[in-house]
């Protein structure tokens, strides 16, 4: 598929000497959810502000829809539509007027039809004429998305998007990002919410420490790294895994009280009642007996601390 957003060779070290991006290179293509996955800290922002023109890199190559975006950054960022972690608008306006206003920054002229489409897809249009500090906060969170998709972006960042939000408002949030991509919009959102790139992103890419490990599509991520772990707890230690349980690649944890056994979370036969029995015909007596299950949370972890 063609890529809409095309990140090479990214570095950015701020003048503080504080090495905020390191060699990415990403690829985003036409019309998906990506999820940019990683602490605090880990160069999200600074990516995103790159990408928009904010932030000068120190090397590397953006084009934006085959606009370059260091050499034409206006060309690239009429393309862009970033709803930022902060809220960024006048109080005292009224809900249409800073769409409006927003639009007219990019050079294009009012367009009625446009505003009031937008406005009912975000539930807004009963507001438009609402100063936005009457506004709730969840409805302030939706003006910020309405401002940037003012110029009719085709990509939309969404920084945090649902960062302090409560349960409802984030579920409300989520179909409201579906239904934008719906319409067209590839959308790229970074959080640190795992529950929230589970939900919605088609692909994730995990960046820590400037560095972006890894980038895959969410689904496989989850079949190729997703486990399950079952861990018995034995009646008497062992010191080694015995013989005639090769099979099942065990490990003994815990210094001989546990013996655990993972397996494919995905698989048809998990091969569990074929080990227990094979335990009983050894002698081998357990008193508990635990599984749990990796999620994206788990991989994430794994993966940032494994480096
Ligand atoms: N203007 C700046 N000057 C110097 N250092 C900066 C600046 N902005 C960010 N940094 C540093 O660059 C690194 C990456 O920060 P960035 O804000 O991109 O991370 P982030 O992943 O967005 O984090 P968060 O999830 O907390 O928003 C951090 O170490 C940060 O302190």
């Amino acid at each position: 598929m063609q890529s809409i957003l095309s990140v090479s060779q990214v570095s950015k070290t701020y003048a503080s000497g504080q090495k905020a991006l390191e060699h990415v290179d990403l690829e985003i293509r036409r019309g998906e959810i990506f999820a940019l996955l990683g602490p605090n800290g880990a160069g999200k922002t600074t990516l995103i502000s790159i990408i928009c023109g904010i932030v000068t890199p120190s090397s590397g190559t953006i084009l934006v829809d085959g606009h370059n975006a260091i050499r034409h950054p206006r060309e690239a960022r009429s393309r862009i539509g970033l709803v930022p972690q902060e809220l960024s608008v006048d109080m005292f306006e009224t809900v249409a007027a800073t769409m409006r206003f927003s639009r007219g920054l990019f050079g294009k002229a009012p367009d009625k039809a446009h505003t009031e489409q937008v406005l009912r897809d975000l539930s807004l249009w009963d507001k438009r004429d609402a100063k936005i500090m009457e506004l709730s906060g969840g409805m302030k969170r939706r003006v910020l998305i309405a401002k940037a998709l003012s110029h009719e972006p085709d990509i939309l960042f969404l920084d945090e998007p649902t960062a302090g939000v409560d349960v409802s408002l984030r579920r409300d949030m989520w179909k409201l990002i579906g239904s934008l991509r719906a319409r067209g919009v590839t959308i790229i959102l970074t959080t640190h919410y795992i529950e929230e790139a589970e939900e919605m992103a088609d692909r994730v890419g995990v960046i820590n420490k400037g560095q972006l490990l890894l980038v895959e599509d969410k689904a496989a991520l989850m079949k190729k790294l997703g486990k399950r772990e079952m861990d018995l707890s034995l009646v008497e230690p062992l010191s080694e895994v015995p013989a005639g349980l090769e099979e099942w690649h065990l490990s003994l944890e815990d210094e001989g009280h546990r013996l655990r056994y993972v397996f494919d979370a995905q698989a048809e036969r998990t091969g569990i009642p074929s080990l227990l029995r094979k335990l009983g015909e050894l002698g081998i007596a357990f008193k508990d007996l635990d599984t749990s299950k990796s999620s994206l949370e788990d991989i994430f972890v794994d993966l940032v601390e494994k480096r």
